[in-house]
């Protein structure tokens, strides 16, 4: 069908353009990161992160990735701060990876690339009244990122967890899961504004990097790569891997470091 992607040889990352133009715009992500030329903001302020009454919901396989959802019906779970001029709330986070522990992160950091990336998706409730109209406005997300380089003492219960979610289209309760716990300890990042890096491929999202990796183990990486990309109902088994786009042209952008 015709908004049908992936990231095989046919339906992958060179192919989006076809059924979604933006893909060639201005302001795309993920980007590599030069940080000798990003330009230091002593104005960047840190950034807040409010997740101490955040509510999980459930953890799916959309056969693009595995996602954790949030209740989103209030501002319980917010980040603010940083270059973002209000609280923007916690939608759901997932991952990027890559296949056998080499790629798999969407930023790069001159050129290197870690294991794998973690985003934490956001939006302006205060200007918008529902996510999809966020995630199509210039304004509308916040999505932090987080590297993940090689153990994690809390990423098991994330792990544990994917076994029930092998197949695309499978959902299950995923409930008091406290997101806070994935993030490394200093949450020094660099800022700059680009897109959602799968389709739509939206130019919505105020993207916060940040710089310290979060160790994760090779064993804990190969639990990722047990899901697949396809059905249960489906014949193949399409491991799921290498679910990331490359980096996209900067194109004038300024990246921004915090302190
Ligand atoms: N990898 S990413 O963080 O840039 C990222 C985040 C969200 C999404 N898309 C989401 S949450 O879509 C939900 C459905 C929707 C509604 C309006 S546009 C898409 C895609 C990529
Ligand atoms: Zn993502």
């Amino acid at each position: 069908t015709g908004n049908q992607w992936g990231y095989g040889k046919d339906d992958g990352p060179s192919a989006w353009n076809k059924n979604y133009p933006v893909a060639d715009g201005d302001r795309q992500s993920p980007i590599d990161i030069l940080p000798h030329q990003a330009r230091h903001d002593p104005n960047l302020g840190p950034i807040v992160l409010n997740y101490d009454r955040c509510t999980s919901i459930n953890i799916a396989n959309n056969g693009h990735s595995v996602v954790v959802e949030f209740e989103d019906s209030d501002d319980r779970s917010v980040i603010q701060g940083g270059p973002l001029d209000n609280p923007y709330r916690l939608k759901q986070f997932h991952f990027h990876w890559g296949g056998k522990g080499c790629h798999g992160s969407e930023h790069t950091v001159e050129g290197n690339s870690y294991a794998s990336e973690l985003h934490l998706v956001h939006w302006n409730a205060v200007k918008f009244k529902t996510f999809g109209e966020a995630a199509s406005a210039p304004d509308g997300l916040a999505v932090l990122g987080i590297f993940r380089s090689d153990e994690h003492r809390w990423l098991h219960m994330i792990t544990d967890a994917l076994y029930t979610v092998k197949f695309k289209g499978s959902v299950t309760d995923f409930k008091g899961f406290n997101p806070k716990c994935l993030l490394p300890s200093s949450l020094h990042y660099w800022t700059y504004l680009g897109s959602l890096t799968t389709p739509p491929l939206h130019e919505s999202v105020t993207w916060i990097v940040v710089k310290e990796p979060m160790i994760v183990s090779e064993k804990q990486l190969g639990k990722f790569r047990t899901l697949v990309f396809t059905g249960e109902e489906e014949d193949e088994r399409t491991r799921m891997e290498n679910n990331f786009r490359p980096p996209q042209l900067l194109k004038g952008r300024t990246v921004r470091s915090s302190n």
